[in-house]
């Protein structure tokens, strides 16, 4: 949808902030752009919005030059949100939202209800439509600020490092919540962060700047964790990339061991069956209580309080191969327990048969990861 065709900004005083960059950004998805301070990131997003312009090359929407383009128009067709939000002080939040359709003349009515309505979208409660700017956390003000961008419905979004400034808890709910909003919405969001983290968790793809400009790798993240393009990408994946690569492949593929769990009444016979080292007990309803050595279990009088914590467990076919390792490595048994929707367990499997997966799944290698990229970190 927007195509960078060898786009160069050189500012007035020299500085080239950006320098031959080439990227097809992909309709209704998520592209992030991610690099270290100065290294021309919000130059190119404002390129796109025509909020500075090229000194070379061609920027095409939807296979039209931006140049060719009336700048308002291009600007209504893509929502901006930056840092700190950007929030009009003196005017309540509900006004805030409703900014846009009233620029574009919806009208009084329809255009408060449209900012309502985004409130909810957002995730902020209909209480707070009343209040100014300054009366909002700055988690709910960032909200503020991408519903606003949302209003008038354009089909392109550019947010420049919207949660930076809030705190790591606050940040994780904002990203959820656009994951969430970028599911039912499908926008062409371009979205500028220094945090890489930031981008493997919410790029469809990501493209990596170095300083000067220049685009050092253009992939997915999946891609991007196991085959960095040179030092520069590896570096600034940090050093746990092979851990972090585990969030793109699934655990459904896990092979779980059922005779290692054992109902709280269960009979001598069934104890002894398994020959696991540990066996996990589980309530009338199937839910897990806790892991017990055999040899401790005495058929018909397991005591709850006396087993060892199960943990946290994971959802197979819903979790990855990271969230079961970091469920194996948590566990006081080293396994880790697999429940179903409903938290009934489906069986446990050792971190001996979660590195074995590990193992087979990288040597499937790349069209895997492809196939299970969808899967939640
Ligand atoms: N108006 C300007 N005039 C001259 N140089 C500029 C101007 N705006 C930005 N620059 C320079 O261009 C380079 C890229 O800046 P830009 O803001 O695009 O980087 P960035 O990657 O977004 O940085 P940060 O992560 O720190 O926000 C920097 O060296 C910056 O100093």
């Amino acid at each position: 949808m927007i195509r960078m065709e060898s786009v160069t900004k050189r500012y007035p005083d020299g500085t080239v902030a950006v320098d031959r960059l080439s990227l097809d950004i992909p309709d209704r998805a998520i592209t992030v752009l991610v690099g270290p301070s100065g290294c021309g990131k919000t130059t190119t997003l404002r390129m796109i919005n025509r909020m500075v312009e090229p000194t070379e090359g061609t920027i095409l929407l939807d296979g039209e030059d931006l140049q060719r383009l009336p700048v308002t128009t291009l600007r209504r067709s893509m929502g901006y949100v930056i840092q700190n939000a950007g929030l009009f002080q003196h005017r309540t939040i509900l006004d805030n939202i409703a900014t846009v359709p009233r620029l574009l003349g919806w009208g009084k009515a329809r255009s408060r209800e449209r900012a309502a309505e985004l409130m909810g979208r957002v995730g902020l409660d209909a209480s707070l439509a009343g209040r100014y700017p300054y009366q909002l956390s700055g988690g709910q003000q960032q909200r503020v600020g991408v519903a606003r961008a949302l209003a008038a419905d354009p089909p392109v979004l550019l947010m420049d490092e919207p949660f930076s400034a809030v705190d790591p808890v606050v940040r994780k709910g904002l990203q959820d919540e656009l994951l969430r909003i970028q599911d039912e919405l499908g926008k062409t969001i371009v979205f500028v962060t220094h945090d890489i983290d930031e981008a493997v968790k919410l790029g469809t793809m990501v493209a990596v700047m170095r300083t000067g400009g220049r685009l050092a790798q253009f992939a997915s993240p999946a891609d991007l964790l196991s085959d960095p393009a040179d030092a520069f990408v590896e570096d600034f994946l940090g050093a746990d990339r092979g851990v972090r690569r585990l969030s793109f492949f699934p655990s459904a593929g896990l092979e779980l061991v059922t005779d290692a769990v054992v109902p709280l009444d269960a009979p001598a016979a069934r104890l002894a069956a398994s020959g696991a080292p540990y066996l996990l007990v589980t309530d009338p309803d199937g839910r897990p209580l806790g892991w017990g050595e055999p040899r401790d279990l005495i058929a018909g009088a397991i005591v709850p309080e006396g087993l060892l914590p199960y943990g946290r467990p994971f959802v197979p076919g819903t979790d990855s191969l990271r969230a079961a390792l970091d469920c194996a490595v948590l566990s006081p048994t080293g396994w880790a327990v697999a429940v179903d929707a409903d938290g009934r367990v489906s069986g446990v499997v050792s971190q001996q048969a979660i590195g074995e997966a590990i193992r087979s799944a990288h040597a499937a290698g790349r069209g895997d990861v492809a196939e299970v990229a969808e899967v939640a970190p």
